[in-house]
């Protein structure tokens, strides 16, 4: 096969070391934070229906508002009630339950005899009532009565009870005292009664309008009347008359709705209301930080060089940005709907607890995202975290609650609850604006029972530590200064602790660090790592050259330029019930050396362990066990510097649809420090190279696989590393394209090292210096494709078209005896002549040309056509890989 040379037309920078755009010492962090922030506005401002949601959410929310503010205004509006209803109390009502009496009557006095028995004969005629079923005289004494109430318990509904005097009920009756009713006042000829009533079976009547008494107050009001009205006719008038008092009642003439006037919906609910805005930033940013990790951009970025502080970094001015747009959209909006606790708080004070409210929700959202791996958990965990959040803020709504909570005499239990909330972000949230909207917005006076309007809330308040009289108690609760100062420690320490799981979960960064990591001084750079000699490696690896098993899979390499890899190895633990039941090693004890200047093929079945093999070269998987170093760094331990000198094209496409390919390339080019216009010229030049200039400044998402991949062909070379690591980088290019890549691969390979891992005998075949094969996570075979044909290889193979195979069979075997049938089929039979006996090819050419003489001769009047080709490259790997038998 013919390699391609490079065209002129093509250009590629030297590598690093000799590169003219070498980056000047720029701080790292702050041009990573620039760029990445730069990506993200991009990316939002093209998901432009999420961003208008966030942004608009704020003003939904307070038009919402203001129409249920309106609707509680009109329900709820004051008018003086000049007439109310008055309700005619004249009629007692009888009683409930089958031979029960509506009015019994009790005297404590012989002289009250003549009495009570006109007050019975009046009342029944007046009420209708039937004298011993509706109203009886049930006894002459106290005790009598007790005692008949006893015995006929939940049977009389009011007792009538006339008495003079004072006298001692005796203890064994249970309430055991003194009863005195005596209250004749002197000069007064006063009758005293008793009324008592058993509200259990007092008859209920349907009373009209809110302005009615109590049934048992209606009961006692009619009873009386019908009493004194009895009590009136036998001291002045005639038995007969039948005169009765009536009452009647009625509320003075008030305001309605006293309780609810000068409602204010924002200081009942707007806790409630005001959560969701910084929760749609929070899911907003979850999700997409999610995003990022399960489509593996954030690999792909660190891959590339980025940190993780400039990434979360980046992150965090975003969110903040987020934030401060939120939060003025709803100022503003609730401004604009007049709400007082927007109207009377100072602005910093408003926008201070909104905002550090935001950011801890963000901070959250970050410890959320290390713990999540793919979109759709982050919309089910974020979706569960605003269900409960509501709940639990509507029950946070009610200020006077959470002042309870700060109570001196509280259990145990409820101050740690209070302790476990005030970890909680919306806890102090809700506390900080309860205690604003209690004195600027319009709230509820308990003291003078109706809501009272709010003054202009003064700095000092803010400082202020708030007491408050709870049920005679006095409960001191922290400032609303406090509160805020409680929010961004719940902020600062969310952040720590996902930026500890960051580092632990193996998801997030690829190759996580110990759960001690922070313990290290290198950690921390305290100290600096000695760079690994040559020696050490090996002995890491439990190799060294003397006792090398495979030594032709070794060169001689310069350590510092090229890559050495000793014992590597990765296995995956499957698991099943949390417990792991099978192992695949991807990787199996794999050593060679790739030097400097050389493109090596790995060529392997699917899932033989070749990407594997580059994730862990790249970072992103930790190996097991053995090391490797790649330009004299050790993948264990210095992976920041070789993602420097890295160049990826990992085998699935990390690109952001929202981006163009010249933006990711300007993304890229800047992560590896280059400046801005070196970044430019080299991105319009790659995009010539892989054929996307015309296409330039489309978004990605239109792509077709082939162009996403060209792009990421042409991402790796970005910066001019001194590695290139190529996954399978042609899948899914047509012919025309993939012969463009090679150009571009094998520019790229001048003076670099580049891995370049296909399925593509061709392409193996065209770009490689070496070619390797790997079965099952072991590397078979290592050297170029030409040694491994010739080692692996059957020679060089003859066609031949025949119409007499079996003869010509005899023949050949006879006249050519290093030939072996490898194919016999049809009128077709395909001979091989090993590479150690090339001297019967050219007798074998002499005799098709005629220039031989004797039984040879038969030879070629057996054979019709024929062919010569030398072995391929698939045939060798169909050897190595086990698929085919040596013939
Ligand atoms: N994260 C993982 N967990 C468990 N097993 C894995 C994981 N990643 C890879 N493997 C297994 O390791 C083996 C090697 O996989 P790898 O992806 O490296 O193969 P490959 O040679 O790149 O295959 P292909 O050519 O199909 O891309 C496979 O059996 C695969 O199932």
């Amino acid at each position: 096969m013919e390699k391609i040379s490079p065209s002129s037309s093509f250009t590629i920078a030297q590598p690093m070391k000799k590169n003219p755009f070498v980056p000047k010492k720029q701080n790292s962090f702050w041009l990573h934070s620039k760029v990445l922030i730069w990506k993200q506005f991009l990316v939002f401002s093209r998901n432009i229906k999420s961003t208008l949601f966030q942004i608009g959410t704020p003003v939904f929310i307070c038009l919402f508002l203001l129409s249920l503010q309106q609707f509680a205004t009109y329900a709820f509006t004051s008018t003086i009630d000049r007439n109310p209803d008055n309700i005619s109390v004249s009629k007692v009502p009888t009683c409930y339950g089958s031979g029960c009496i509506t009015i019994g009557i009790a005297y404590t006095n012989d002289k009250r005899t003549e009495l009570t028995e006109f007050v019975v004969d009046h009342i029944s005629k007046a009420q209708n009532f039937k004298i011993g079923k509706d109203i009886k005289v049930l006894a002459n004494t106290y005790t009598d009565l007790i005692d008949y109430l006893k015995e006929n318990t939940n049977k009389t509904q009011t007792v009538v009870l006339f008495c003079t005097g004072e006298f001692e009920i005796p203890e064994s009756y249970g309430i055991g005292g003194t009863f005195d009713c005596l209250r004749e006042t002197p000069g007064y000829n006063l009758t005293i009664y008793s009324l008592l009533i058993n509200s259990t079976i007092t008859g209920l009547t349907l009373f009209t309008g809110f302005n009615a008494p109590s049934p048992v107050d209606y009961a006692s009001l009619a009873v009386k009347a019908a009493v004194d009205s009895a009590i009136y006719e036998f001291y002045n008038g005639d038995e007969d008359s039948n005169k009765v008092f009536g009452v009647e009642v009625e509320h003075f003439p008030s305001p309605t709705n006293r309780f609810l006037q000068g409602y204010d919906i924002v200081t009942d609910v707007g806790v409630f209301y005001f959560f969701i805005p910084p929760m749609v930033t929070f899911v907003v940013i979850l999700i997409e930080i999610v995003r990022e990790k399960e489509y593996r951009l954030r690999h792909g970025l660190s891959m590339m060089g980025m940190s993780s502080g400039p990434y979360w970094f980046s992150w965090f001015v975003t969110g903040f940005a987020f934030t401060f747009i939120v939060t003025n959209s709803l100022i503003i909006a609730s401004l604009a709907c007049g709400f007082g606790f927007f109207l009377y708080t100072p602005y910093p004070i408003v926008l201070c607890l909104f905002t550090v409210f935001s950011l801890a929700m963000i901070n959250l959202a970050f410890l959320l995202s290390t713990l999540i791996k793919s979109t759709k958990s982050a919309y089910t965990t974020s979706y569960a975290f605003i269900l409960i959040g509501l709940v639990l803020q509507f029950l946070l709504s009610n200020v006077t609650l959470i002042y309870l909570l700060y109570a001196d005499n509280l259990p145990m239990w409820a101050k740690i609850c209070r302790v476990l909330l005030s970890l909680y972000p919306p806890f102090n949230f809700s506390k900080a604006f309860g205690d604003i909207s209690s004195v600027s917005a319009s709230h509820y006076d308990s003291d003078e029972g109706r809501w009272v309007r709010g003054n202009d809330y003064p700095w000092s308040e803010f400082t202020r530590t708030i007491s408050v009289d709870m049920l005679g108690t006095q409960v001191n609760v922290p400032s609303t200064a406090d509160s805020v100062l409680i929010i961004i420690g719940n902020g600062l320490m969310i952040a720590l602790i996902a930026w500890y799981l960051d580092h632990v979960i193996s998801h997030n960064r690829g190759t996580p660090d110990p759960f001690y990591f922070f313990l290290s001084p290198y950690y921390w750079g305290l100290k600096k790592k000695r760079r690994l000699q040559e020696q050490e490696v090996l002995s890491d690896a439990g190799l060294d050259n003397e006792k090398d098993p495979c030594p032709s899979m070794m060169s001689e390499v310069d350590f510092t330029e090229g890559i050495s890899i000793r014992g590597l190895g990765k296995r995956f633990e499957q698991y099943k019930c949390c417990r792991p039941t099978t192992e695949i090693h991807a990787v199996n004890d794999l050593s060679m050396d790739i030097s400097s200047r050389e493109l090596l093929a790995i060529l392997g079945h699917n899932g033989a362990g070749k990407s594997t093999l580059i994730n862990i070269l790249t970072g992103l998987t930790k190996a097991s066990y053995g090391s490797a170093t790649i330009c004299g760094y050790d993948i264990h331990t210095e992976m920041d510097k070789i993602r420097k000198i890295l160049g990826v094209c990992p085998q699935h496409d990390i690109l952001w649809d929202e981006l163009s390919p010249k933006e990711h390339l300007i993304l890229f080019g800047r992560i590896k420090e280059l400046p801005y216009d070196v970044v430019i010229k080299d991105a319009e030049e790659k995009l010539k190279q892989v054929r996307l200039e015309h296409v330039k400044d489309r978004l990605v998402g239109t792509f077709s696989g082939g162009m996403k991949r060209r792009l990421s062909v042409a991402i790796s070379g970005v910066g001019n590393p001194k590695i290139i690591i190529l996954d399978e980088p042609t899948t899914g290019m047509d012919p025309i394209n993939r012969r463009n890549a090679w150009k571009l691969i094998q520019q790229m390979k001048e003076g670099r090292v580049v891995i370049l891992t296909t399925h593509s005998m061709e392409e193996a075949d065209v770009l490689s210096d070496r070619v390797c094969v790997i079965v099952d996570g072991e590397l078979k075979c290592l050297g170029t494709a030409l040694s491994l044909k010739n080692n692996y290889g059957d020679g060089y193979r003859i066609t031949i078209i025949t119409e007499e195979p079996e003869e010509l069979t005899k023949v050949l075997q006879e006249e050519f005896p290093a030939a072996k049938v490898i194919d016999l089929s049809g009128g077709s039979l395909v001979i091989s002549i090993p590479l150690d006996r090339v001297e019967q090819i050219e007798l074998f050419f002499r005799t098709m040309e005629g220039l031989e003489e004797g039984s040879i001769k038969r030879v070629k009047d057996l054979i019709k056509d024929w062919g010569l080709s030398n072995t391929t490259l698939e045939e060798v790997f169909m050897r190595v890989t086990g698929k085919k038998e040596k013939v």
